[in-house]
């Protein structure tokens, strides 16, 4: 980061915006005509930074590491260094070894081609028999030894039948038939043709589904005032009905977390990485990575580099572009210069029609941006993100050869990229949005979920116990989603998304009436967060001040404050009281570390509260492997009522404590007594109905906590109900599909018996 911020701010003295800002076309054309000195030292030093991020490369280490690794998996899959595992977790950690051999070798192909060969075989033998198939394939591209590929070959089509996949087992069984094969393969030849006539007996052309006519619920009106267009609904619309759903083409991981680039999954058993990026970029399939080839074809070089994650939203910005330019570029062919392409662009962009037959660029390209009112500082960094980005695609890929055909030169596509990039960029600072996804606690970055032995007891089955440890919600991906940004703001959102991959599905978090608008929430929402708190990023960030019902009320923090009433500690005042918000509002969470001061003031009898219990109850929890420590610590808990009123925030906060500190006993084998296990569960399920009052019952917030309770009960620890069970259940259906899975497989494992 310093390199890069060295290099901005050498560039920034080159480049002086004298005039305002118009648009970003003519920004950059203002840069082409900047000196040739001052030019040539612009592009020189972007050149330099880029030449400056190449890291080694030596293909041989990378060999050596990755067959170290290799036989290191070869001995647990073997069983030698076996006995403390038991056996399916033995593969799962052969699998995982070999995940680290395919990383290791990059381009080190003979040792790559073993590596995914090895761990096709451990991960058929676990049960994961599409991601086998795909490293049998793997194997066989990076040139798997020609003497043995009959092997690859075989266990191909073994997946394929446990797969169900007809023509692709017939396929291999005919290559398997062209080649010599010794007794043993004749055998298992003869045993796939037979299950392969069985699957062809079988087969039963699937039913088309019949999904109707799906009517849109929201439609979008123009306002031609500063709300711009909003969403609003066409017909009534009740709660925790789906109102919209969309699939973004593009996004980008965050934080450089290895999750697949096409499809966004986050649990991956065999992910497979582009070999020539030094393992930064991976898929979950080969079908995604092929899908994925025609914008990674322009952004390994800089993977490689490690250049994108320097770039914040300008690679967003970029992978719009990359994305969008083939689809546009039919439209701009025949411009004879930058100037025309640009008008093009703009009118296009300016154009109107219906929402639902609009594609996906032109959406995007209709998005408003704010760039004319950002500061001269964080304009300058933008223009040199998109400049940057632009030099690169020219450097280090072949993207300008697409234009080859059209009439504007090589330059002045050069400028329309620049200027596209630094335009999407602006759009998605207003735009974005940031999705999250549930990945298991304390999750290394080069570690993959599905793989963690002590986790599994067979494919996408969690071991009992285990699902509170696949509930850390993090931040995954940056994305553009065009049609939910249609949805302006305001504090109390009637919408829920769940992000799903790189799809966002809408539910309603409230009824809706026909005609009503359909608010997202752009900060935390009103109970979660002060008006104050609020109104800063939506100033700097969306250039608007919030005017929504919550903002305009009489006492416009009454939500928020509800979580924060107090009774007083003073023995002749114990009168329940709120904070006054000008007073204390950057201490009313003064549990936080970022808050030292904890000088909260009853506004009755203007006593400053002490919290002499607060720090009692932190030892409290740091000593709960003491059993008699604990069952004070529960004690502790309830008594929090006496100065906590209701669904106190920091009830929530120390419940969290506790739940955590708990289960890091139960997890360590420290048993609870009966007594204590539904003391344990009584505080999950407060804990769940604090969240539920200002989070909402469709939270990531309440599913995390809730794998607490799912947790007692699948081990048989806490009493429950039917209806409770029954209630837990529906909340699947706010989980993104492959987290929804392993969700159910847990309950029918576990819990569902407890319902007979
Ligand atoms: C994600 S866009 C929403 C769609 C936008 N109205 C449009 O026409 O494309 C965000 C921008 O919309 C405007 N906006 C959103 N909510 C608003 C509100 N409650 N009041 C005024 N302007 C708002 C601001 O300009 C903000 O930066």
């Amino acid at each position: 980061m310093d390199r890069l911020a060295r290099v901005f701010s050498q560039q920034d003295e080159l480049i002086a915006l004298d005039a305002d800002f118009k648009d970003e076309y003519e920004t950059f054309k203002s840069l082409d005509s900047l000196p040739a000195e001052k030019r040539q030292r612009l592009q020189q030093l972007t050149l330099k930074l880029l030449e400056d991020l190449e890291q080694p490369h030596d293909q041989e280490k990378c060999a050596e590491r990755s067959q170290n690794l290799r036989e290191e998996g070869n001995m647990v899959f073997r069983g030698s260094v076996s006995a403390v595992f038991q056996d399916w977790e033995r593969v799962l950690k052969a699998c995982r070894l070999y995940t680290g051999a395919v990383f290791e070798a990059e381009d080190a192909e003979d040792e790559l081609a073993l590596a995914f060969a090895n761990r096709g075989m451990a991960l058929q033998e676990y049960g994961f028999y599409s991601e086998a198939y795909d490293d049998c394939a793997n194997a066989l591209d990076c040139g798997y030894p020609e003497k043995l590929r009959h092997k690859v070959v075989m266990r191909q089509a073994h997946c394929a039948w446990k797969l169900q996949q007809i023509a692709s087992l017939e396929k291999h069984l005919g290559c398997l038939e062209l080649l010599q094969l010794n007794d043993t393969f004749l055998l298992q030849l003869e045993d796939l043709k037979e299950k392969l006539q069985l699957l062809k007996n079988q087969a039963k052309e699937q039913e088309p589904q019949d999904r109707g006519e799906s009517n849109a619920l929201e439609e979008i009106i123009t306002d031609p005032g500063q709300r711009g267009r909003y969403m609003v609904a066409k017909e009534t619309i009740s709660q925790g009905q789906i109102i919209f759903s969309e699939r973004a083409s593009c996004f980008v991981p965050l934080e450089q977390r290895l999750i697949c680039q096409q499809c966004a999954a986050s649990l991956m058993s065999a992910p497979i990485p582009c070999s020539k990026c030094h393992q930064r970029v991976v898929y979950c399939s080969r079908k995604c990575r092929e899908a994925h080839l025609a914008i990674h074809m322009y952004e390994c070089a800089a993977y490689r580099r490690d250049l994108l994650k320097l770039l914040g939203v300008s690679h967003l910005a970029l992978r719009l572009v990359l994305t969008y330019m083939p689809q546009m570029l039919p439209k701009l062919q025949d411009c004879t210069s930058a100037q025309e392409v640009w008008a093009k662009i703009t009118d296009m962009a300016k154009s109107t029609d219906s929402a639902e037959t609009t594609p996906e660029y032109l959406q995007s390209l209709r998005m408003v941006s704010h760039l004319d009112k950002a500061s001269q500082a964080e304009l300058v960094y933008h223009i040199l993100c998109a400049n940057l980005l632009q030099l690169y695609l020219k450097e280090h890929t072949d993207f300008f050869d697409q234009f080859h055909s059209s009439s504007a030169s090589t330059q002045e596509w050069q400028l329309i990229t620049s200027a596209l990039i630094l335009r999407s960029a602006g759009q998605l600072l207003a735009n974005g949005h940031v999705g999250d996804a549930l990945l298991p606690v304390g999750l290394e970055p080069n570690e993959f979920a599905l793989l963690l032995p002590d986790m599994w007891q067979r494919p996408r089955h969690l071991k009992l116990g285990q699902l509170h440890n696949l509930a850390h919600s993090e931040l995954i991906t940056a994305i553009n989603l065009p049609h939910l940004s249609l949805c302006n703001h305001a504090c109390a959102p009637s919408i829920r998304t769940k992000f799903d991959g790189c799809s966002a599905v809408n539910y309603a978090a409230k009824d809706i009436s026909a005609g009503e608008e359909i608010f997202n929430c752009y900060t935390r929402d009103c109970r979660n967060s002060l008006k104050l708190h609020r109104s800063k990023p939506l100033k700097e960030v969306y250039k608007f001040q919030c005017s929504c019902d919550k903002c305009t009320r009489t006492n416009p923090d009454q939500d928020y404050l509800t979580f924060h009433r107090y009774r007083c500690e003073k023995p002749n005042c114990r009168q329940i009281f709120v904070p006054d918000v000008e007073l204390q509002q950057n201490n009313l969470s003064w549990w936080l570390p970022s808050n030292a001061d904890n000088s909260i003031i009853c506004t009755i009898c203007k006593e400053r509260q002490q919290f002499a219990w607060y720090n009692g109850f932190l030892d409290l929890i740091e000593n709960c492997a003491d059993s008699t420590q604990r069952q004070t610590l529960f004690k502790a808990f309830d008594d929090l009522d006496k100065w906590l009123v209701d669904y106190h925030s920091l009830k929530r906060n120390l419940a969290e404590e506790l739940i955590t500190a708990c289960f890091v006993e139960i997890d360590e084998g420290t048993l609870l007594d009966e007594l204590e296990y539904e003391n344990l569960a009584e505080i999950i399920r407060k804990q769940l109905e604090g969240i539920a009052a200002q989070c909402g019952e469709y939270s990531m917030e309440y599913i995390t906590q809730m794998t607490h309770l799912w947790d007692l009960i699948a081990l048989e620890k806490c009493q429950s109900n039917e209806k409770e069970l029954l209630h837990l259940k529906g909340k699947l259906e706010y989980l993104a599909s492959e987290h929804r899975e392993i969700f159910l497989n847990y309950y029918n494992d576990f819990i569902e018996q407890q319902c007979k």
